[in-house]
């Protein structure tokens, strides 16, 4: 599988998580009444981001907390029924 590949997978799975809710980690935070649901995820990025900033300075599982900061900020936008193709040619418009 593609570096690409890989983020279109869990995309995928979590749109699906989204929108056929099952007993999981993902479906619990996505299910909810509709405000709280998006506050849980926001402070989870909240948290994720914090963690990362606290890897970074003590120099341990960094790519661990980062993979979770993005794998949160994924789930937000799966959440917000934000396309993928719609971050990906975000960034393809940044290339100089
Ligand atoms: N990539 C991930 C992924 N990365 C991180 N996490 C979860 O994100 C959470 C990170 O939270 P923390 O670092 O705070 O650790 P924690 O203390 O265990 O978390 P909490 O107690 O706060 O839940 C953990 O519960 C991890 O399991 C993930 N959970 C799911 N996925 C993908 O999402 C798909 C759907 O997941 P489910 O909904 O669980 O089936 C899976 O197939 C995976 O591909």
């Amino acid at each position: 599988m593609t570096d690409e590949g890989i983020i279109r997978e869990v995309y995928r799975v979590l749109e699906d998580r989204r929108d056929n809710p099952v007993d999981s980690y993902t479906s619990g935070l996505m299910t909810d009444d509709e405000k709280r649901a998006e506050d849980k995820i926001l402070e989870k990025i909240g948290e994720e981001a914090a963690e990362v900033i606290i890897a970074s300075k003590n120099d341990e599982n960094l790519v661990e907390e980062a993979a979770d900061l993005i794998f949160h900020t994924l789930l937000l936008l799966v959440y917000k029924r934000v396309p993928l193709e719609r971050l990906l040619d975000e960034f393809s418009s940044r290339r100089k």
